[in-house]
């Protein structure tokens, strides 16, 4: 006997368990490589994206500061002819602070940093001095970083030096850029300012934030940031970075020519992780109705295949006939094999069975039915109350035969009367060897006449018949009868048995039956 409880899982279980497994980890395993390279991809292009816009800015404002200067320059030899009328200078002044919107104001200086003209003339700074010698020591074209001015303005300021025509340096023209007020500046950025959550900023040498889309950190002094590093390198290119604030952000950057400055272009990482998780959740969403349909042919796959197995299972838990195996549909090899297996192995234990049950119920001798059997068959008669007929046979002197011609004579003398009883018998009569040499016949929906009838054949037939070499057999027997009134089987063969001794006492080889 195997050990051990029943296994609680059953095959169709076990396949679902191991297919949703597997449909499990494909589907993740799908989800996680789409999600790694749709990230890798939107980080990417974000990058590119920022690092385009950045070096686009950047030129742009390179150009406008190019041609800040340029008109410097201009101005600049247009002062250097006549530096000392103040007319002069004031007029040219004038005339490049208006003829755009390049500058907030202009100043002019002479060789010691002191201001002698300026536009508009509302500043009243003429007279001042320059904050920054840096110029003036320089003496060439200069952007500066951002300061504030001598009235308080953040400002950035763009410079050329003025010399005579001999070549004398007299001071320098310089044109104010107020990082607080409209100017040129950030109408180029503002105009190139992007829609999907980037931003971008303008820092100068120092660090100081030249644009900024929140105007109150405008002048602000950036503390370390790999990108406004890079760019302050003079690098231009892209990469993640962790702002100043503490942001994860993709930026890109590209220092602005003539200036020192950079230019960052950046886009908080979460703005496109967020697009990629919508992504996601669309991708899964647009799966579910096919894995619904999936999971359902899987159940039905799952049913289909494990079926077989387990009704087979089953029959050999109950122990069934062959026939309920072979109903059994085994449609793939192992089912089949399987069945065939258990219908071989139900065959040969029906065979062994009914082997057995013969042996149990028959006499080996005589091949008669046993006591045993013939109680059966009594009591289910008396329970259905069918009528019958009981004779009770016992050959007369068997002794003599054993004694005189030995053991095996006799056994078939016993065998030769079984058959001779058989031949007198109708074919639902029951003939049974209930001991040495008695037997008992049963005769369902027999009347006592109609089997003393039988009786009497059997008796005249065994008479008749000699049996080599013990020769003339004679019989005794005992007739009685249940009718209607069903009396207890027990009863009615003690009563056959009872006329079987009358007629030993009468003289043997004689039928003796109630009346
Ligand atoms: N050969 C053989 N003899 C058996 C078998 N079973 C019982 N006997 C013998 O049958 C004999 C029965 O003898 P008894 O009971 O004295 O009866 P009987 O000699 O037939 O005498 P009555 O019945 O009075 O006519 C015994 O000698 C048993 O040994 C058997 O299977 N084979």
């Amino acid at each position: 006997m195997p050990s051990g409880s029943v296994p609680r899982i059953n095959l169709r279980t076990l396949i679902l368990l191991f297919a949703l497994l597997a449909i499990l980890a494909t589907l993740l395993n799908d989800l996680y490589a789409t999600y790694r390279i749709q990230r890798e991809t939107l980080v990417h292009n974000s990058l590119e994206a920022n690092r385009a816009y950045a070096a686009k800015v950047a030129l742009t404002i390179g150009q406008s500061l190019g041609e800040d200067l340029a008109r410097l320059a201009y101005s600049a030899r247009i002062i250097g002819e006549d530096f000392r009328l103040e007319a002069h200078r004031g007029a040219e002044a004038r005339r490049l602070a208006e003829q755009d919107d390049s500058f907030n104001t202009v100043i002019v200086a002479d060789a010691q940093g002191r201001i002698v003209s300026s536009y508009p003339t509302s500043l009243s700074v003429n007279g001042q001095t320059l904050r920054s010698k840096v110029p003036l020591e320089e003496r060439r074209a200069m952007i500066s970083p951002a300061f504030s001015s001598l009235v308080g303005n953040l400002i950035v300021f763009a410079s050329q030096p003025i010399w005579s025509p001999e070549g004398e340096y007299l001071g320098l023209v310089g044109g104010t850029i107020y990082l607080h007020k409209d100017n040129a500046l950030n109408e180029i950025i503002s105009k190139h300012f992007q829609q999907d959550s980037s931003y971008v900023y303008l820092v100068d040498g120092e660090r100081h934030l030249l644009f900024h889309p929140d105007p109150n950190r405008i002048g602000e002094q950036v503390g370390k940031n790999p990108a406004i590093d890079a760019v302050l390198r003079g690098e231009s290119g892209a990469s993640p970075i962790r702002s100043s604030t503490g942001r994860d952000m993709l930026a890109g950057y590209a220092a602005v020519p003539h200036s020192g400055w950079g230019v960052i272009s950046q886009q908080p990482l979460s703005v496109p992780l967020d697009t990629l998780c919508n992504l996601m959740l669309q991708v899964v969403i647009g799966i579910i109705p096919m894995s619904l349909l999936g999971l359902m042919l899987l159940w039905w796959a799952a049913s289909h295949i494990s079926r077989p197995l387990s009704q087979l299972a089953e029959y050999a838990g109950q122990r069934a006939s062959e026939e309920g195996i072979r109903k059994v549909r085994a449609w793939y090899a192992e089912a089949w094999s399987i069945r065939r297996a258990m219908i071989i192995g139900a065959l040969l234990t029906q065979e062994r069975i009914g082997k057995l049950n013969r042996q149990a119920l028959s006499d080996p001798l005589t091949g008669l039915g046993n006591r045993r059997v013939m109680e059966s068959a009594l009591n289910d008669w008396h329970l259905l109350g069918k009528p019958y007929a009981v004779v009770s046979m016992d050959i007369d002197h068997f002794k003599r035969v054993n004694d005189k011609y030995g053991h095996a004579v006799g056994d078939k003398v016993l065998q030769a009367f079984a058959t001779l009883l058989g031949q007198n018998c109708r074919d639902g009569d029951l003939a049974c060897r209930v001991g040495g040499e008695e037997f008992i016949l049963l005769l369902p929906q027999t009347s006592l006449a109609a089997a003393a009838e039988v009786a009497e054949r059997i008796r005249r037939s065994l008479e008749m018949t000699p049996i080599p070499p013990a020769g003339q057999i004679t019989l005794s027997l005992g007739v009685s009868h249940c009718g209607a009134e069903q009396a207890d089987p027990s009863k009615v063969l003690d009563q056959a048995d009872h006329l079987l001794y009358q007629a030993k006492q009468a003289g043997r080889n004689r039928v003796m039956a109630e009346v």
